[in-house]
């Protein structure tokens, strides 16, 4: 596997408030990597760090050997941000058309990917109705479908499973398991705990620290408990 992120002493404070503290982190294509933490851990502020949002105010974030800030290219990073970006006028497959053209997924393809994608969310009976008239949960599950559309080689998901029942989120999760056979490197952020047993590396965020590093079992072991919920606990909980 190679690396394809590197997290070198990275540090940011807004104003005088520390957010993030020296936070080391390697990351390789084809595999999961949950950034699991509390509320107000700092999950949401390390990924717009990655993905160049936001600029540390100490240590640096290497993508696939460059340092960021740069201008990754389109097929590179995808990101699902945890508040959707849908217009809400526009249909679902208009949404999706949107997001193909902005991605460069062109012609028959982009038409193939988008009836795919929509099948793959079960949205496909719904892709003619205005966004404005769907749940929350149908919202996440075509934002889901936006970041998927055109393969990039890193997929950042804020939460992609909120609002989504069990079954659904299953299926989303098999989908995760096919795209890291491809080599993608997927990074979901979740304070689901059964959806951290489900990925392969850790990274345990709290108040800002990497308390934890590793695969769940290896947590699990090195904290001698059974759940990665536990392990928390052995940290002071789940709680700020
Ligand atoms: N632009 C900002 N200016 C000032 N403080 C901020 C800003 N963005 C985030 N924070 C603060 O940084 C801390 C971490 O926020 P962040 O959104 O990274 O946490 P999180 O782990 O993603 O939380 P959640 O799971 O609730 O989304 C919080 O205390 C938040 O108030």
């Amino acid at each position: 596997m190679d690396q394809m992120i590197c997290l070198d002493h990275v540090s940011h404070s807004f104003g005088k408030k520390q957010i993030l503290k020296d936070i080391n982190l390697k990351m390789k294509s084809g595999q999961i990597f949950g950034l699991i933490g509390p509320s107000g851990s700092g999950k949401t502020t390390l990924i717009k760090t990655i993905i160049g949002m936001i600029k540390p105010s100490g240590g640096k974030v290497v993508i696939q050997g460059r340092e960021m800030p740069y201008e990754p290219s389109k097929q590179q990073i995808g990101y699902m941000a945890q508040s959707d970006a849908l217009y809400g006028e526009l249909t679902a497959k208009e949404n999706l058309e949107f997001f193909a053209a902005i991605y460069g997924v062109k012609g028959k393809a982009r038409q193939e990917e988008i009836e795919k994608r929509l099948k793959e969310v079960d949205l496909l009976e719904h892709r003619d109705k205005p966004v404005q008239a769907f749940s929350g949960g149908m919202k996440r599950r075509l934002s889901l479908a936006a970041s998927l559309l055109h393969h990039p080689s890193i997929l950042i998901l804020d939460e992609p499973t909120v609002g989504i029942d069990p079954l659904l989120r299953k299926e989303i999760w098999r989908q995760f398991k096919q795209l890291k056979e491809r080599g993608t490197l997927i990074i979901v952020t979740t304070h689901v705990m059964d959806e951290a047993e489900k990925c392969d590396v850790l990274g345990l965020l709290r108040d800002g620290m990497i308390i934890g590093n590793g695969s769940p079992e290896q947590l699990m072991e090195q904290a001698n408990v059974g759940s990665i919920e536990e392990v928390f606990l052995t940290h002071g909980g789940m709680g700020r």
